[in-house]
């Protein structure tokens, strides 16, 4: 997926840095938002995307998984860049959409409400620095970057929010070893949606 630079009038755009500011639980180091995947609870969205640098690591992927902090989660990965999937830059924005898709089924009443909240505007991570996943605010309110957390978080509400599709299941995505602590990563259901599965299955035992 390639994923080009764009600009942003930072006053017509709906923008997230601080976590604790407007719309910071769209960040991915936004604290309270955990998942389960394969069974294994992972604190943030954060820590599954970087877990997903090394299928060939288990040992990494729990050491990432540990992390309560997003950004801990973040920092304990730059210890092992290493030993990243030799395919990360083609995969890591699919692999991020499925994250964001995991975080919406799992956390749908309070993620979708921001979402909602954002209405059809852009959404721009904003960053000191990152011209990849966020834009930096070159000039007074000139924002310039790929921004591609933005971008996927305008694709998810599009397909999600404004479609009124539903997120109760997300498959895992089609790629060589998508694997968490070795095994392959399975599909992820809504907590709900989980929990009506295990009763039809104890019925039909
Ligand atoms: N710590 C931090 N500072 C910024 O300015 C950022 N834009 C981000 N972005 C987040 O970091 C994750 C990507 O990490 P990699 O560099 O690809 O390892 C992703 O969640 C971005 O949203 N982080």
């Amino acid at each position: 997926m390639k994923i080009t630079e764009r600009t942003y009038n930072k006053n017509e755009v709906v923008f997230f840095k601080s976590t604790k500011a407007n719309f910071g639980g769209l960040s991915n180091m936004a604290p309270g938002y955990s998942l389960r995947v394969n069974d294994i609870i992972i604190p943030s969205a954060e820590a599954l995307y970087q877990a997903c640098r090394f299928p060939l690591f288990p040992a990494i992927q729990q050491e990432i998984i540990e992390q309560n902090s997003p950004m801990t989660a973040k920092m304990k990965s730059r210890k092992y860049l290493q030993y990243t999937r030799q395919d990360w830059e083609e995969v890591k924005y699919s692999i991020m959409y499925w994250v964001l898709k995991v975080k919406l089924s799992q956390n749908f009443d309070e993620f979708s409400k921001i979402l909602i909240n954002t209405n059809s505007k852009a959404i721009v991570e904003l960053s000191d620095k990152d011209k990849d996943w966020a834009a930096v605010e070159v000039e007074k309110n000139l924002l310039v970057g790929k921004n591609a957390l933005g971008r996927l978080l305008m694709q998810l509400r599009e397909e999600y929010i404004h479609n009124d599709n539903c997120v109760e299941c997300v498959q895992p995505i089609d790629i060589f070893g998508f694997l968490l602590y070795g095994s392959e990563i399975e599909t992820v259901c809504s907590p709900a949606t989980e929990f009506e599965n295990n009763l039809l299955f104890d019925l039909v035992q």
